[in-house]
């Protein structure tokens, strides 16, 4: 198994087994009842409060440290600024494949930050709104390459964050449905200066091609202030995306309105082909090709194993 830890011996993490992870959390109290905690899973596959205990607590300590760093330099520039300085969301980005858990992270992470006893704003985005419409993606033959870098629309992604790490109210983020398989035209979710925003997405550590002539064009991840990047074994993610594909042929493409629904027609093996198709076809390519290669850029690396439990984390030295 690919493990995390490296042979060579420098490098720019440390390495934790989980149990060692789990220590951390000191005295952090554990604010999500068992219920909270189903009601946020993804579909049926619910993460337990234990596995919140062993991990999460931890990560929810540090990130308390971080940010109260963040707001202690903000009142220090605020007292050196005087009233120019402002104060502007503390961005979390979080990537990882498809199938890897990272919006069943994120939504528990959002609650667990939320209940900080200083009770902070959280606003959670995905990256999957400003995806182009299949429309501008069939024209472009790039409805195979969903979720590859050249199918988001960047200078919104750009835009979106400039705004918010200028302190900016009211910025809207457009939205996908997985139900029709497209940006929903005219749907927005507006982010009004939250104290910390969980940015989502498959692409969010990507660096680009410098520009040629000479002009800034920044990365997605220079408006980060920390970044998590969701780990595990090809073959683990090809599993959990099988099985969540077909229990959504169980359930969501049940529903006539799902661009999926044909596929809830069709014999289990017929579904399973189809599954197949799509994860080696498009989400592991992107995973080798774009994904995790940006690895090596999060602070923090979380490495699930079976059963999504985290085996072993990585946080970059200071
Ligand atoms: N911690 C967890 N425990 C159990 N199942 C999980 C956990 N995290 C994710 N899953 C399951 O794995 C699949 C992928 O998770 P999801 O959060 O939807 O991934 P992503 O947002 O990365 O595509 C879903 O079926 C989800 O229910
Ligand atoms: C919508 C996604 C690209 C994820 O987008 P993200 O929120 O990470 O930007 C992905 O879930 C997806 O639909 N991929 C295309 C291949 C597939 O149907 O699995």
């Amino acid at each position: 198994m690919d493990q995390l830890a490296p042979t060579v011996k420098y490098s720019p993490y440390r390495f934790f087994s989980a149990e060692r992870w789990a220590g951390f959390r000191a005295d952090t109290p554990l604010t999500l009842s068992e219920d909270e905690v189903q009601r946020l899973s993804s579909l049926y596959d619910p993460i337990d409060l234990d596995e919140v205990r062993r991990i999460y607590l931890s990560m929810s300590r540090l990130l308390s440290a971080h940010v109260e760093a963040s707001q202690l330099l903000y009142r220090q520039r605020k007292a050196f600024f005087g009233d120019e300085a402002t104060k502007t969301p503390y961005i979390i980005g979080m990537a990882g494949s498809v199938a890897v858990g990272k919006s069943t992270t994120a939504r528990i992470l959002k609650e667990l930050l939320a209940r900080w006893p200083s009770t902070p704003k959280v606003d959670l985005v995905t990256t999957d709104g400003f995806l182009l419409p299949n429309e501008v993606l069939r024209r472009e033959n790039l409805m195979e390459r969903k979720g590859f870098p050249d199918s988001y629309d960047v200078g919104a992604l750009l835009r979106f964050l400039s705004a918010i790490k200028s302190g900016e109210r009211d910025v809207r983020a457009p939205l996908y449905s997985h139900l029709t398989y497209d940006v929903m035209p005219g749907e927005y979710i507006t982010i009004d200066r939250p104290d910390i925003l969980i940015f989502e997405g498959l692409n969010v550590l990507q660096p680009r091609d410098l520009p040629k002539d000479g002009k800034f064009v920044p990365f997605l991840s220079d408006f980060f202030d920390f970044s998590i990047y969701i780990d595990a074994d090809e073959e683990l993610i090809h599993a959990w995306y099988i099985k969540r594909f077909m229990r959504l042929r169980e359930t969501a493409f049940r529903n006539p309105e799902s661009f999926f629904h044909r596929y809830s027609q069709l014999s289990e093996e017929a579904a399973r082909a189809i599954a197949e198709g799509l994860w080696s076809n498009i989400n592991l390519k992107n995973l080798r090709e774009n994904i995790l290669p940006t690895r090596p850029r999060a602070d923090l690396i979380l490495r699930k194993g079976p059963d999504h439990r985290v085996v072993e984390v990585a946080l970059r030295k200071l």
